[in-house]
């Protein structure tokens, strides 16, 4: 990891930047694949499922008793790991539903509003340098609760051509039954503009690469809708001396492994504490599987000494991070201050890793600065909220001046004689 930096305000900018790609051939590309698959349909799918998965499929749906075999094939154990964690999110975003029952806002005038489920969704689950298994129950279960009636998952195939059984298992649990084994910006394409064997959807959820995500963008001027970018994983950890160097470490690490261009961010008030976390990041390094990957999103990560909380807390609020963790002897009174954060982890017992899997939040969240603008995928993500009004001829009457009055001075009148012709005799 790079050595601490002390910068003045004057180069904060610089310091939250993020590691992307050059913007305007990812785009040319991945217009190029999208382009394909809206034209060629299923033909440009196996196309580039050989040119960037390097697998040759003659299929890419799951058939029913490949979904049914994938039980038999994780461990008991991971079974149950997984059904907890289902049963959390589910209960966390059980919660979350918004009906506004019947009001009036003024005699006779009442308004409601109603949510009804998407009806059909097209869930993104990455895979391609690890079988993301959770993504599932944090797309799966939302989408269920919320009434969605159609519901599709596509993923990147495996060398051999498979997707991981935990990844077919934690589909089944959820009550997904057509999944496809289609990766990347083709996968996109394939749920947005419908194909011989991939149906066309609503609305596309689900977190990916940098290829993912800009065809997510991508494809929300073609009018299918999208959940947020949720791009290259990000952690900041904000921090004073009472914090652990160990546990820090351990969660810049926890991000810095999903991928090169993650991004893992330390901003303390303590010299010392980044001295050290500096080298316990390398001690635990060398010790994971995914060294390379680590290491190399170490290369555009940060230490950051300032000289107070509040220009910690202010740093933070521009960097905007998909995941900030506090830990400071005052986790709360810091996180009151944060106003732009995708999920925040207070206190020294809770790692980011858990909301990743199991604690019952969202892990699917605005990277890249977005967390100024977007929220993380909810139980709302897959919903669209619709209002009704029911007025009584007396309602009509008492309401009548106001919007013939607002109507008149738009210039609208056949909006104003909407209302009074039916007041007319
Ligand atoms: N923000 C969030 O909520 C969140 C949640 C989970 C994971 N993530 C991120 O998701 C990402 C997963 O990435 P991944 O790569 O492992 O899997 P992925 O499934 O997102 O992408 C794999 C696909 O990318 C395509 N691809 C790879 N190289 C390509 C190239 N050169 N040109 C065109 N297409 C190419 C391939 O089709 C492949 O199937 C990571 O960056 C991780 O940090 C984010
Ligand atoms: N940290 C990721 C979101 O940025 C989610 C995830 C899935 N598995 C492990 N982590
Ligand atoms: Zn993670």
């Amino acid at each position: 990891m790079n050595t601490f930096i002390e910068p003045e305000r004057s180069q904060w900018e610089s310091l939250v930047s993020r590691p992307t790609l050059d913007n305007l051939s990812l785009v040319d590309k991945v217009s190029a694949v999208l382009k394909a698959v809206k034209s060629e349909g299923d033909e440009a799918i196996l196309r580039y499922t050989q040119e960037f998965d390097q697998v040759s499929l003659s299929e890419f749906s799951v058939s029913a008793e490949e979904l049914e075999k994938a039980a038999t094939l994780i461990s008991t154990d991971l079974k149950n790991a997984i059904q907890i964690a289902a049963s959390n999110i589910e209960a966390f975003h059980a919660k979350q539903s918004q009906d506004i029952p019947a009001m009036e806002t003024q005699p006779g005038v009442s308004c409601w509003r109603k949510s009804v489920g998407i009806e059909k969704v097209g869930l993104y689950i990455p895979g391609g340098s690890a079988p993301l298994f959770s993504t599932i129950l944090m797309l799966g279960i939302p989408a269920k609760l919320a009434g969605c009636k159609e519901v599709i998952l596509c993923s990147p195939p495996d060398k051999e051509g498979n997707l991981h059984p935990a990844i077919l298992f934690a589909a089944r649990l959820v009550g997904i039954t057509q999944v496809f084994k289609i990766g990347g910006v083709q996968a996109i394409g394939a749920m947005a503009f419908g194909t011989a064997s991939v149906p066309k959807v609503y609305k596309i959820f689900g977190p990916g690469n940098q290829y993912v995500t800009c065809a997510k963008e991508l494809i929300q001027r073609t009018g299918t809708a999208i959940d947020m970018p949720a791009g290259p994983s990000e952690v900041l950890v904000l921090a004073d001396e009472t914090a652990n160097p160990v546990f820090v470490a351990a969660d810049l690490l926890s991000q810095a492994e999903h991928g090169p261009d993650s991004q893992a961010l330390l901003i303390t008030t303590s010299k010392d504490l980044a001295i050290s976390v500096e080298k316990e990041v390398q001690v635990q390094l060398d010790q994971l599987p995914r060294k390379d990957i680590a290491a190399k999103a170490l290369q555009h990560s940060k230490l950051i000494v300032v000289k107070s909380m509040k220009e910690a807390i202010d740093l933070s609020n521009q960097y905007a991070s998909e995941h900030l963790i506090i830990s400071t002897n005052n986790p709360e009174e810091v996180a009151s201050q944060i106003v732009n954060a995708g999920s925040i982890f207070l206190g020294n017992y809770s790692p980011e890793s858990v909301g990743d899997y199991a604690s019952g939040t969202n892990h699917t969240l605005p990277t890249n600065g977005y967390a100024t603008a977007y929220s993380g995928v909810s139980l709302d993500s897959f919903v669209r909220k619709i209002t009704f009004q029911k007025l009584t001829k007396e309602g009509l009457e008492g309401i009548a001046q106001t919007v013939v009055t607002m109507a008149e001075a738009e210039g609208l009148r056949a909006h104003a004689a909407a209302v009074t012709r039916r007041l007319k005799g």
